[in-house]
């Protein structure tokens, strides 16, 4: 569920690891610092991870890189095949933050780069209430993805992106479902989690919910 945008991903899977490089003008900003924002997520997991939208690998390589076991979770097939190439021996399944093999091992982090997004809040909401009941006490849900700080900021990065003639970036602003920072806040703190996020460059945010 929450796979109706997959066939941008089935087109834009081999020239995905181009894009993050800042290849394409209208998604340079989104992308900016793409390298040190999913460090920073894999420095903040801990114990086994779960990764949602896993794309073709980049996070998962990181987490691995610190010695850690990640299980992966891609509905499109042909960023799977991507992954594999990348990382051979990733337990890897088909799925999304909805629906997913049940797992038979604690989960002590959740995380996800660029791609909550892809859910409706009501979506968000029940996937959320997934991530607390499979959660060890303490765990912790850590995702990097685009939210708008306010209403205010919604509306600038939209007449920006008009004004530059960015009309893809424009029509994937409209199209997706990005939260505005209170909306996202809620979601966690309603299902259990203490919240915390930070900027970290015009689009992107680091969200940090920990099980209470
Ligand atoms: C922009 S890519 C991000 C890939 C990678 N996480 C990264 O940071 O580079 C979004 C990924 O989310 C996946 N995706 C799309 N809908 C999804 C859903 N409902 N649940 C989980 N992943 C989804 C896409 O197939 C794609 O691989």
């Amino acid at each position: 569920m929450g796979r109706e945008f997959l066939d941008v991903f089935e087109e834009w899977a081999s020239s995905y690891d181009e894009a993050v490089t800042g290849h394409d003008p209208q998604y340079r900003d989104v992308f900016e610092r793409y390298d040190t924002i999913l460090g920073e997520v894999a420095q903040l997991a801990e114990g086994s991870v779960l990764e949602f939208g896993v794309g073709t690998g980049n996070l998962t390589e990181k987490i691995i890189e610190k010695g850690q076991h990640v299980i992966g979770i891609e509905p499109s097939e042909p960023m799977r095949e991507l992954a594999e190439k990348k990382i051979p021996n990733l337990p890897l399944f088909e799925g999304d933050f909805l629906s997913f093999p049940t797992l038979d091992e604690p989960i002590h982090s959740i995380v996800s780069t660029y791609a909550f997004h892809h859910l409706t809040k009501e979506e968000k909401q029940q996937a959320i209430a997934n991530f607390y009941s499979l959660l060890e006490e303490g765990g912790k849900v850590i995702f990097a993805d685009t939210v708008y700080e306010n209403e205010q900021a919604e509306q600038q990065i939209k007449q920006e992106a008009k004004e530059k003639g960015y009309l893809d970036l424009l029509e994937d602003l409209n199209r997706e479902y990005y939260p505005q920072l209170q909306e996202i806040r809620q979601l966690f703190t309603e299902s259990g989690f203490h919240f915390e996020a930070t900027q970290r460059n015009k689009f992107v945010w680091i969200l940090v919910a920990e099980k209470q």
